[in-house]
């Protein structure tokens, strides 16, 4: 389902619509005057120098777009099936923890957003929101779990279990932060959201959590931060540990911020669902490899038998369109839709979401392709 043969119609619609700037550029400018400053270098900043920040954006560059003429192109299908359930397009809401830093309704605007729009939202471990009132806000349920897998692994079992309870139709283990990169905007601001409580939700709610406070988090409150800021990451994790992990859920298992076609095929070998080529939007390791890089060994690698999804950099169509080409099934956005989120909320969620298809479509069809399958030959140039 593209948005049919009248997308220029319905892009002009779209133009009377726009209450934010459409472009990322200007998005990003406007939510920096918007935001409290230490909230937006929370969400923009990256691990390492601030060219770093600058890395995974300009690593699309390096692919041109190379269209092709008189195919038909007045009927798109840029829908895509993982995991047995079709979606409109091949595009996700990353997880993104800490949502209510940026808007009051965080995580709650976001997910009625994208589920309006038919897109799977993937719920934070970090999100302000427990994981139940997430869904609850949602539309559809095609919507994902993302965990971030505790020392306490009866908590991260728990989570799953909840997570599974409350209609979640995957689990994306995210391997890339057991513990936090080293972000020099939020040390010079001594800004950790977290230690204020912000971003616990999930915590505060677990029975098994609560289970190790000897006072409930409503009448200790410092208690239960320092319990969460002492368990919260694993780095001794390794992947004999994915065996427990499948042992605790029947849902599809995805894991995220693969970086090395090594690493993919062992994700295969420990019989993972899928995976997602993903350096945190830059914000774990300074001068990190853009995952736009090494998409196409890693998709070489996994040869087809799991999907394989990227993140990192998605910005325009054109970025959604280059990732399929060079092997995705399908992308993840992240920062463009908190810009979004801060400057209008829900609307404004909707409106980068939207705006994004538009764009992604519209490139589909003036580059001579109807569907995803049909970027897959020498649908790119390198320069
Ligand atoms: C403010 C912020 C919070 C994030 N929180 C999480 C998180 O809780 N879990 C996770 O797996 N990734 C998290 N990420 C990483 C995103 O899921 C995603 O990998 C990244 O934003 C993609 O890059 P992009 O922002 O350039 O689109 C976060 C990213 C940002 C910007
Ligand atoms: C202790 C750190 C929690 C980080 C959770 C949010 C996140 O992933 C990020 O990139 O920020």
């Amino acid at each position: 389902m593209g948005f049919g043969n009248d997308v220029q119609l319905k892009v002009y619609q779209h133009m009377e619509e726009n209450i934010i700037p459409v472009s990322f550029e200007e998005l990003e400018l406007e939510a920096k005057k918007n935001l409290e400053e230490k909230a937006y270098y929370y969400v923009a900043a990256s691990a390492g120098s601030p060219t770093d920040a600058r890395r995974n954006t300009f690593a699309f560059e390096k692919y041109e777009i190379v269209p092709r003429m008189l195919r038909d192109t007045s009927e798109r299908d840029l829908s895509v099936e993982l995991f047995g359930s079709r979606i409109p397009f091949p595009l996700l809401c990353a997880p993104i923890g800490v949502q209510s830093i940026i808007h009051p309704e965080g995580e709650l605007a976001s997910i009625r957003a994208a589920s309006e729009m038919g897109i799977p939202f993937i719920s934070s471990t970090a999100a302000t929101s427990p994981l139940e009132k997430t869904m609850e806000a949602a539309e559809t349920d095609n919507h994902w779990f993302q965990l971030y897998w505790s020392k306490d692994r009866e908590i991260a079992a728990s989570m799953v279990k909840r997570a599974e309870a409350a209609g979640y139709k995957a689990i994306v283990v995210t391997l890339d932060t057991t513990m936090l990169g080293w972000r020099e905007k939020d040390i010079e601001n001594t800004y950790l959201p977290f230690l204020q409580g912000e971003g616990i939700g999930n915590y505060l709610h677990d029975p098994v959590f609560r289970s190790r406070l000897e006072k409930p988090p409503e009448e200790d409150m410092k208690e239960a931060i320092k319990l969460w800021a002492g368990i919260f990451g694993d780095p001794s994790l390794t992947w004999e540990d994915l065996e427990f992990l499948k042992s605790q859920t029947t849902l599809p298992i995805v894991l995220k911020g693969i970086l090395h076609p090594d690493d993919a095929k062992q994700a295969l070998q420990h019989g993972m669902d899928g995976i997602i080529v993903s350096n945190h939007g830059g914000r774990q390791v300074g001068s990190v490899v853009p995952a736009i890089d090494v998409l196409p060994e890693i998709a070489e690698a996994v040869d087809g038998k799991v999907p394989v999804l990227m993140d990192s950099g998605i910005r325009r169509g054109s970025d959604m369109v280059k990732a399929l080409a060079l092997g995705a099934s399908a992308v993840l956005v992240g920062r463009p839709y908190m810009y979004g989120l801060a400057l209008a909320g829900e609307d404004g969620v909707k409106q980068v979401l939207r705006n994004l298809l538009a764009d992604f479509d519209l490139t589909m069809g003036l580059s001579g392709r109807s569907s995803i399958q049909e970027l897959r030959s020498k649908a790119l140039k390198r320069v």
